[in-house]
């Protein structure tokens, strides 16, 4: 339901399902390329890599997260893909988080579209069947950082400058219980207690301490090392490891789709006050700033 409509969001942008340009690479490998996302089936039998290609910062617009979630499902649905590593194109950014301008002066129309794409997002992501382990070649707040955290592995690069963490209190939002939920999962919910209410960003010693990534590499070694820990993860069969995740995962993701409809409205009625699109556009306003 949620991909046709995405089908559909794509054909009224002039994006063309089914059309992706497909080349084969050095290796003879095929690269196919949608326009944000990339998808390069890697050396390592059965893994696929997926590059995000947003410039010039990865936000995840609502036409990023249609091509994402049909990105995954086309590699889930391609029994010869066991695994995917989530990387980035962008340097120095893995993902700024949800497109602000996808939340400022919309209708409740479009907050609603916009709100269910990021919910399927995290469910196809959260609840994949696939292996997946993110590669974090940058930055990741708030919506990037819940993409990593919903992979079953994270590597991080070593480079001070990249943070991750949910930060929403500071641009004045209050984060998604399922947000929240992944992080308590991730990290415990003492320490997701003081990163929520402080809205912190962890540089890569700090976030691999708090256990919010599991390896910290050299940056050169972020995509290799995920590739190599994919290889462990690849050596259990399928099914058992598919039910293990499900069984550890499901009342987490049941919790978002038994009140979806409400934590959609729930998105519309915050989003849409005015004091909340005032603080959004100073936030914005502030980015534009910090550059002069
Ligand atoms: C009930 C629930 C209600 C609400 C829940 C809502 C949940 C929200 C979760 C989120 O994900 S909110 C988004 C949080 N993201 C951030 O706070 C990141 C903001 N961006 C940055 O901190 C920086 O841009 C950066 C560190 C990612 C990159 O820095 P730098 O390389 O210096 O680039 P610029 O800052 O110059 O940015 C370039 C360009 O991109 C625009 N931009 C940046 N982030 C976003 C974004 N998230 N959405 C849309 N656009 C973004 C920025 O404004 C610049 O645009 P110009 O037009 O000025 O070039």
């Amino acid at each position: 339901m949620a991909l046709a409509a995405g089908r559909a969001m794509l054909m009224r942008s002039g994006v063309r399902l089914g059309t992706q340009a497909a080349a084969r690479g050095g290796n003879g490998a095929r690269r196919f390329m949608n326009h944000r996302v990339v998808v390069e089936p890697n050396t390592v039998p059965g893994v696929a890599v997926i590059k995000f290609k947003n410039p010039p910062v990865n936000s995840l617009t609502l036409e990023f997260l249609t091509e994402f979630v049909i990105c995954l499902e086309k590699l889930e649905n391609d029994k010869t893909f066991r695994g995917v590593v989530l990387t980035s194109d962008c340097p120095g950014i893995f993902s700024a988080g949800l497109d602000l301008r996808e939340m400022c002066g919309k209708n409740p129309a479009h907050y609603a579209e916009y709100w269910r794409a990021v919910q399927e997002m995290w469910l196809k992501v959260y609840l994949s069947n696939l292996v997946l382990v993110a590669a974090i070649n940058g930055t990741s707040p708030a919506g990037g950082c819940l993409i990593a955290l919903s992979c079953d592995y994270r590597v991080l690069a070593d480079n001070p400058r990249y943070r991750m963490g949910l930060n929403e209190t500071l641009l004045g939002l209050v984060v998604p219980f399922w947000f929240k939920d992944t992080l308590v999962n991730t990290i415990g919910h003492r320490a997701s207690e003081r990163a929520l209410q402080l809205g912190l960003l962890f540089p890569p010693a700090e976030a691999l301490q708090l256990g919010m990534v599991d390896q910290v590499v050299p940056e050169d070694q972020v995509q290799s090392t995920a590739l190599s820990v994919m290889t462990q993860w690849l050596a259990i069969p399928d099914h058992v490891r598919q039910l293990t995740k499900n069984m550890i995962r499901k009342a987490t993701a049941d919790h978002l789709i038994k009140h979806q409809e409400a934590d959609i409205q729930n998105f519309i009625n915050f989003i849409s006050r005015d004091s909340i699109q005032k603080s959004l556009q100073v936030y914005l306003e502030n980015l534009k700033q910090k550059k002069h």
